[in-house]
């Protein structure tokens, strides 16, 4: 049997966290594997380092893809073969959504680029739940996390949230996309029913 691999994403405050506690602590999930990127391994860690210090954007994106490939082959790749639901929070789309925008003056089409190195090996999600948020909304929600200032956190991650719409708009089959400036109660039961949907197909 062939398991499901569901994956969140969304800018940086967008409400992942939040929904994967209330997914974690949810009955119909008890046997669900639950999992991040970046990961918890020791190439994780190598990945955090890189953010917290003024790391090349090129190495840095080679990290985050060498974290993923481990990720694939130690966890997703077996798991998907015990036949196991996993829910990961991020995975290649926050690649294709990040790393495209800060590649944009090494590439003129980053995000392209970025979804070509990962081709032929990485494996796709069956959904993709993308919380979409205002990041002026995010950035407050957030409060004092991260070192940037405010206005370079809000100019990265609109264009971060245009290239997950990108991306959505691509694969309209793949994502469902949850306003997430709403009461938590909407958003957990929409993303009830997404994942629901995907489990009985
Ligand atoms: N629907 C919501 N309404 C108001 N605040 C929220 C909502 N969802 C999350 N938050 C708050 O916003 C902040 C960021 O949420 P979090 O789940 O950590 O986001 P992420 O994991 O995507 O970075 C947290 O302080 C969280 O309590
Ligand atoms: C997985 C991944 C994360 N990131 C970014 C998103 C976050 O700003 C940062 C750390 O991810 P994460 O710890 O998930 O941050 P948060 O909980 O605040 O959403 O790394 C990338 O730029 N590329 C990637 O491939």
């Amino acid at each position: 049997m062939k398991g499901k691999l569901i994956t969140l994403e969304g800018i940086d405050g967008s409400g992942k966290s939040t929904i994967t506690r209330f997914l974690n602590s949810h009955p119909s999930f008890s046997n669900a594997v639950f999992t991040r990127e970046p990961t918890t391994s020791w190439i994780g860690d190598a990945v955090y380092k890189a953010i917290e210090s003024n790391t090349d954007h090129l190495a840095e994106l080679m990290l985050f893809t060498a974290d993923h490939a481990n990720h694939i082959a130690t966890l997703i790749r077996p798991a998907l073969e015990e036949g196991k639901i996993i829910i990961s929070d991020r995975y290649s789309d926050s690649r294709y959504a990040y790393q495209g925008v800060t590649l944009r003056e090494k590439f003129d089409e980053p995000m392209e680029w970025v979804q070509q190195i990962h081709e032929g090996w990485t494996v796709v999600p069956d959904l993709t739940i993308l919380f979409d948020i205002d990041p002026e909304i995010a950035v407050r929600r957030c409060g004092k996390r991260g070192e940037q200032t405010k206005f370079e956190k809000i100019e990265l991650l609109n264009g971060v949230r245009k290239n997950y719409l990108r991306l959505a708009e691509k694969e309209p089959e793949r994502f469902v996309i949850i306003d997430t400036d709403r009461d938590l109660k909407e958003i957990e039961n929409d993303v009830l029913q997404a994942i629901t949907s995907i489990m009985e197909s």
